[in-house]
Parts: structure tokens; C-alpha cells; sequence
């Protein structure tokens, strides 16, 4: 693995890194903020998962999460959205809802995606482990966040690993891929016709049956344009007073689906999960 940027910010450092990904068979990048507090010893960590189109860059430039995590002296890792690569196959047509930058967080089974397209194993098992080599964080206080697409992967993964995490938040997350376009589309290619096999990475079908329940916080934008068709964010508050999951759903009026809203509410996000930490 080599760093390949390093920039001083509020008292810490925000770096980059390449290695070559043994799960998604590509050279990948990611991104991590180390706080001032990381300079003394281990520090608890906050996962973010980003959204469609995304690479680990839109977050560490446009959430200004930095000044937030100094203050609260937590990591923050930000991965890609996809693997990467010349070879590495996107969208017969191009589009940007699926294929490069739209992992969705899950590993394909089906042709020609199952080559490379594995981002739950990457970013349960490979990316924590170098992480854990590179950087002085403390794994057994993790969190997991995202926007949209990666608010879908925050909720799966930390509903699919008990134990792993000990809270998850999201901005404007796709709540079940089941019940909208985006999600159909992804995992009908890359897991195939077999809807009991997406129900797996389905945040309300995982809440209803889920045995640990982390705190949890979304916000999302009323004047969101994907908020009826893609989102539904009322399902996953049906899905969790079902379970008795304790989910603080918040409605923010007049804000969208950009990162000017991520950066309105991203201070919030990282103290929600500071003080579970
Ligand atoms: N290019 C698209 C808009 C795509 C978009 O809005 N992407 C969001 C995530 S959407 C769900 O996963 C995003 O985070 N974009 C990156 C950014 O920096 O804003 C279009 O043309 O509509």
C-alpha cells in the first residue's frame, strides 16, 4: 500500500491511499482523516460510505467532516463506490446509476460483475485490516455513516455485522433497494433475478428481524428529487417501529440531496456517534 497524499487540516491530517485489492481484484484508493488526538495513541473510527458516482474524494472535500472529527478526535476512512480499472466493466449504456461508482455494497454473483464488483467483503474485511496496519485505530470502537447509496451500505453492513459496530447514521439513505429503481437495477445484475437473495442487503427486511439494535440517526431532505421514487425513508421508520429498532429519523425542511446538506448536518452526525463511542 502507498500514501499518496498527505495535507495538514485542523490540526490533523487527511491522507490518501493506494493498494491493490486481493477482493476486487483492482488497484483502489481511499481515503482517511486522522485527527490531532492520533498523534497520542488509538482512536475510535467512522466509516463512510459514499454515494452513486462518488470516489473517495467527494466526502473529504465537500462534507467538511474534518473539523467535526478534530474536535471529537475520531478517524474517518472513506472508500470508493466501485472497483476500478480499464478493466473493470460499467454500465453497457453508461449511465451513472449502476456499474463504476455504484457498488452498492454488495459482492455480485453474476457475470460479468462477480469478477471485481465485491464491496461488502471489501468494506467489511479488507479495507478495516488496512486500515488497522496503517493507521493507530481503535477497531473495537467503530461507527459506520454514508449518503444514499452509502447510507443503503452503512445500514446493511452494520444490520449484517452484530458486534462490529456501536452506531450508524445516514443522510438521505436508499431504505430498500427492493422497492425503488436504483436498487432493482443493481441487484438485479449484479445478484441476479432471485429477490430472497436481495432481501439480504434490504435495510428494512434486516431491521425487522435484527437482534441488535444500534443507536441510529438519518436525516433527510424534504426537497429531496429522489426522496419519493428512490428513497422512501417512511419504510424504514415503518420497518424499525416494527422491530422496536431506536431509530431518530429527522426531517430536514427545504434541503436536497447534495453535499450542501451532508455539510449542514455532518457536525451532528459525527457528535451522534461520538458519544457512543
Ligand atoms: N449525476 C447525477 C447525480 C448523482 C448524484 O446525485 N449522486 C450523489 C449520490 S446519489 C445516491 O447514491 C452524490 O453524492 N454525488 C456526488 C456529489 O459530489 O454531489 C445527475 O446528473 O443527476
Amino acid at each position: 500500500m502507498e500514501k499518496i497524499a498527505e495535507n495538514r487540516c485542523f490540526g490533523g491530517r487527511q491522507l490518501r491511499y493506494q493498494h491493490r485489492s486481493a477482493v476486487l481484484d483492482c488497484d483502489m484508493t481511499f481515503s482517511v482523516y486522522l485527527p490531532p488526538q492520533a498523534a497520542q495513541g488509538k482512536v475510535p473510527v467512522l466509516y463512510w460510505l459514499s454515494g452513486l458516482t462518488c470516489t473517495d474524494e467527494n466526502f473529504v472535500t465537500k462534507a467538511g467532516a474534518q473539523r467535526y472529527a478534530a474536535e471529537h478526535g475520531i478517524a474517518v476512512v472513506a472508500p470508493d463506490t466501485s472497483p476500478r480499472g480499464g478493466d473493470v466493466p460499467d454500465d453497457p449504456q453508461g449511465a451513472w446509476d449502476f456499474g463504476l461508482g455504484a457498488g452498492f455494497y454488495v459482492n455480485a454473483t453474476e457475470d460479468p460483475w462477480a469478477k471485481h464488483y465485491h464491496m461488502y467483503d471489501y468494506v467489511v474485511s479488507e479495507l478495516p485490516s488496512l486500515v488497522a496496519d496503517a493507521c493507530p485505530v481503535d477497531a473495537s470502537r467503530t461507527a459506520i455513516s454514508g449518503h444514499s447509496m452509502g447510507g443503503h451500505g452503512a445500514f446493511t453492513i452494520a444490520l449484517k455485522n452484530p458486534g462490529r459496530f456501536r452506531s450508524v447514521s445516514a443522510f438521505s439513505p436508499i431504505c430498500s433497494p427492493l422497492a425503488c429503481p436504483w436498487g432493482e437495477k443493481a441487484l438485479g445484475n449484479y445478484l441476479g433475478d432471485d429477490r430472497d437473495a436481495w432481501a439480504a442487503h434490504d435495510s428494512c427486511a434486516l431491521m425487522r428481524t435484527a437482534e441488535e439494535k444500534l443507536p441510529a440517526l438519518v436525516d433527510q431532505g424534504d426537497a429531496d428529487n429522489f426522496l419519493q421514487e428512490q428513497l422512501k425513508p417512511q419504510l424504514l421508520a415503518q420497518a424499525a417501529s416494527s422491530a422496536g429498532y431506536p431509530l431518530e429519523l429527522r426531517m430536514q425542511p427545504g434541503y436536497d440531496h447534495s453535499y450542501f446538506f451532508i455539510a449542514s448536518f455532518i457536525g451532528d452526525h459525527i457528535a451522534f456517534h461520538a458519544a457512543h463511542l
